[in-house]
């Protein structure tokens, strides 16, 4: 198979690895030319994925519609904010036969919008043509070639099946579902949570508070999904409860990271400069929030960490703001 990944961040760099140990080859779009060239020339991605080989049939350019022409599978990982701005040139230049697929977690700010939503959106194609993959894949983990699995999510079984067999790996199971709003929010809303975690391992409590997080996170996740059409199982899987424990309990997490840095009195800025890379829960969580408002959803847990990372909230004020609520049913 023929396949294009577009973003030569930690995570595309690392799946266009993995689709090419699949038997694809691989054509990598970045927009920086020294990456692309050091890609090009020697194989390797020194700034977003130090100490990595990738393999042979992966090669890089900076030139988009070359690389997204004449593919079986698109593959997009830029920062979630950025897709419709930097995809906006490919709209309706797709060839019917390619696929479309999402690696990313986040929600658009404004439009609400999930990633496959934007994704059909802007390059004008059928949402029958957009797939996602979702799960606990922490680039550096799966680019070391230790084991991993997630879940390939499309309308349609057969375009699940597609992007499953372009990336089933020796060291990387993928499994097929159809749930993609499930699989899409499981990934987006763990961010949130695992920043939460992050906050409270920052102020120095330990595991039954990370527990408490991890487990109520995945119930406002799920109300969240109930509303917007999404399979409750779905959230028990790898792309829910799996990818939530992963990121909640790693430190290479950005999210987590960067919770860990406000937790223990960093300012946004400085927790933003010192973990790099791509944080999607800072920015998605005021669009999940928008969205749970929207659908009359409870979400105590992201509007904690709105009101820490945008509101001016001293983290301080978070125990207060989640413990001190009216008590409840569990189920409810
Ligand atoms: N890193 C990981 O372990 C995983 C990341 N993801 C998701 O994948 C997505 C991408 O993440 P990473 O690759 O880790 O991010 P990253 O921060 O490592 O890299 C992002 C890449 O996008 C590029 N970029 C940023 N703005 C751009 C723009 N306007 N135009 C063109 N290129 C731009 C950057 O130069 C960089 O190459 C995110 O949604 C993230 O949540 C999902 C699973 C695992
Ligand atoms: O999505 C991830 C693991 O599944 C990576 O998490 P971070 O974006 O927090 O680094």
């Amino acid at each position: 198979m023929r396949a294009a990944v577009l973003g030569t961040g930690a995570w595309g760099t690392t799946f266009a690895a993995v689709m090419a140990d699949a038997g694809c080859s691989v054509r990598l779009w970045g927009r920086s030319p020294e990456v692309v060239a050091e890609i090009s020339s020697g194989g390797r991605n020194s700034r977003n994925l130090p100490g990595v080989e990738l393999p042979a049939a992966v090669t890089a350019s900076t030139d988009l519609h070359a690389t997204a022409s004449d593919v079986d599978v698109l593959v997009v990982a830029l920062p979630s904010q950025s897709v419709r701005e930097v995809l906006a040139p490919l709209a309706g230049t797709l060839p019917d036969r390619t696929v479309v697929v999402s690696l990313m977690k986040g929600v658009e700010l404004g439009t609400h919008q999930r990633m496959s939503e934007v994704l059909a959106q802007v390059l004008r194609i059928g949402s029958d043509r957009v797939a996602v993959v979702s799960g606990p894949n922490l680039a550096k983990e799966i680019a070391a070639h230790q084991p991993a699995g997630a879940v390939v999510a499309a309308e349609r079984h057969e375009v699940a099946e597609l992007v499953a067999r372009s990336c089933a790996a020796p060291y990387f199971r993928p499994y097929t579902h159809t749930d993609v709003v499930g699989v899409e929010l499981g990934g987006a809303l763990k961010n949130v949570i695992a920043l939460v975690v992050g906050m409270a391992q920052g102020r120095g409590y330990g595991d039954n508070t990370k527990a408490l997080i991890i487990t109520r996170g995945l119930a406002e996740t799920a109300r969240l999904g109930a509303a917007l059409g999404a399979q409750p199982e779905t959230f028990a899987g790898l792309a829910g409860m799996g990818d939530l424990v992963a990121t909640c309990a790693s430190p290479l997490s950005r999210n987590h990271t960067l919770g860990a840095h406000v937790g223990a009195g960093m300012s946004l800025e400085d927790a933003l400069t010192a973990t790099g890379g791509t944080a999607e829960g800072v920015k998605s969580c005021r669009s999940v929030l928008e969205l749970a408002r929207a659908h009359g959803v409870d979400m105590p847990m992201t509007q904690a960490v709105v009101a820490v990372l945008h509101e001016g909230w001293p983290v301080a004020e978070m125990t207060a703001m989640l413990l001190a609520r009216p008590l409840k049913h569990e189920r409810g």
